[in-house]
């Protein structure tokens, strides 16, 4: 039998000597070689849909750093893409989509035609051919709120203000909205499991701006919903949620979502995360993506606390959230060395 590959083991529950290594983001605009082979493609959605490219991206990081998981490179705006909601990213400025103002703009989105993401699947495909074998492959998207809230708004916000208030004034048709990207990001996942992903993780990254009201109704119970029906149709995939901004809210969620790991965001006190979880949940983070910047001393010590926290737990080291775009790639070599140190495996 072949071992399991240790992110894999750490989802099962398992800790590693050495936690298991991967960065979100981390394919993207630090890399030379990203922002060499960016500039051939005409846009950035035209870039993760052709599998050539965004298969060659998802790899970059793997072969400087060896990280232990690839993840796909594409994005979470590409399901309402394939709802026929018009989709496109603004050198600088983030996405824009025509945004959805009334109820009837939630009646006139399309069916969701998987299909049109047969080229994510095509570079999944041609990525699993080429990975080593002990580092894991990671599909994901968006969960229903965050996706929800640039469809409404039509662009990044500050605070999703315009879906806050759109569930406020429209209280079914925003329902309706995130049943409907609950079952479509269920389908999509479903069809990455089926081209080679080993694990797919759940990106809330703007669960934080909500109420304990809202955050039951928009981000815990639709995330458990999609948990729950994944399992039913690919039980063996392991689940990670990183629910950005649960403060508070994370002991529960582990209790309920169903997932295998938890991303912690920047702000969550590690400590404090493992002393409120079982022992057997995997937890994973949580490194400020500005110490990763500033490099130095101050990195080496923030490594060291996490280290420390998550020793002998079931743990993925990763960031709080995304690595930035001005992050130095030696601080990326310096993390990579010292979370590995005398284990050979950099
Ligand atoms: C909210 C969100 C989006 N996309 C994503 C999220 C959730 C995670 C998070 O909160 O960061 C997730 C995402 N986006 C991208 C990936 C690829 C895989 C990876 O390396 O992690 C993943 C997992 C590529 C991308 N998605 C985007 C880029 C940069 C675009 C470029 O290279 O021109 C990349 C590499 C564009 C994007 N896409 C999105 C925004 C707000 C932006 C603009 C901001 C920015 O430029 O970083 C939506």
């Amino acid at each position: 039998m072949t071992e399991e590959k240790p992110l894999i083991a750490a989802l099962r529950g398992v800790a590693q000597e050495v936690p298991p290594l991967w960065l979100m983001r981390q394919a993207g605009r630090y890399l030379p070689e990203y922002r060499a082979l960016r500039t051939q493609a005409k846009s950035f959605l035209d870039f993760c849909y052709t599998p050539a490219m965004a298969a060659e991206v998802t790899l970059q990081p793997i072969r400087r750093f060896h990280f232990d998981a690839a993840i796909l490179f594409s994005d979470i705006l590409v399901v309402p893409d394939a709802m026929g909601q018009t989709v496109s990213f603004e050198t600088g400025e983030g996405p824009r989509l025509a945004p959805i103002e009334t109820p009837e703009g939630v009646a006139r989105l399309g069916a969701f035609e998987v299909e049109k993401l047969s080229p994510v699947f095509e570079t999944i495909d041609r990525v699993k051919s080429q990975l080593p074998g002990d580092v894991a492959f990671i599909g994901f998207c968006g969960a229903p709120w965050t996706v929800a809230s640039y469809m409404i708004a039509g662009k990044g916000t500050p605070d999703q203000a315009p879906a806050r208030l759109f569930a406020f004034r429209h209280h079914e048709a925003f329902q309706q909205l995130i049943d409907r990207l609950v079952e479509a990001s269920v389908d999509y996942l479903t069809r990455q499991v089926d081209a080679g992903v080993e694990v797919v993780q759940i990106f809330d990254s703007w669960a934080g701006v909500l109420p304990a009201n809202e955050f039951e109704a928009w981000c815990a119970r639709p995330i458990a919903r999609m948990v729950a029906a994944l399992k039913e149709k690919r039980p063996a995939t392991p689940v990670i949620a990183f629910v950005r901004g649960a403060d508070a809210q994370l002991p529960g969620l582990t209790r309920r979502l169903g997932a295998e790991g938890y991303g912690l965001d920047t702000a969550l006190d590690a400590s404090w995360a493992v002393s409120e979880t079982a022992s057997t949940v995997c937890l994973q983070g949580n490194l400020d993506p500005l110490a990763l910047l500033a490099g130095g001393s101050a990195l080496d010590r923030e490594i060291d606390t996490i280290l420390d926290a998550f020793h002998g737990r079931p743990h993925i080291f990763n960031l709080g959230h995304g690595i930035l775009p001005q992050t130095p790639i030696e601080h990326v070599e310096r993390l990579v060395a010292k979370v590995r140190r005398g284990f050979g495996r950099s």
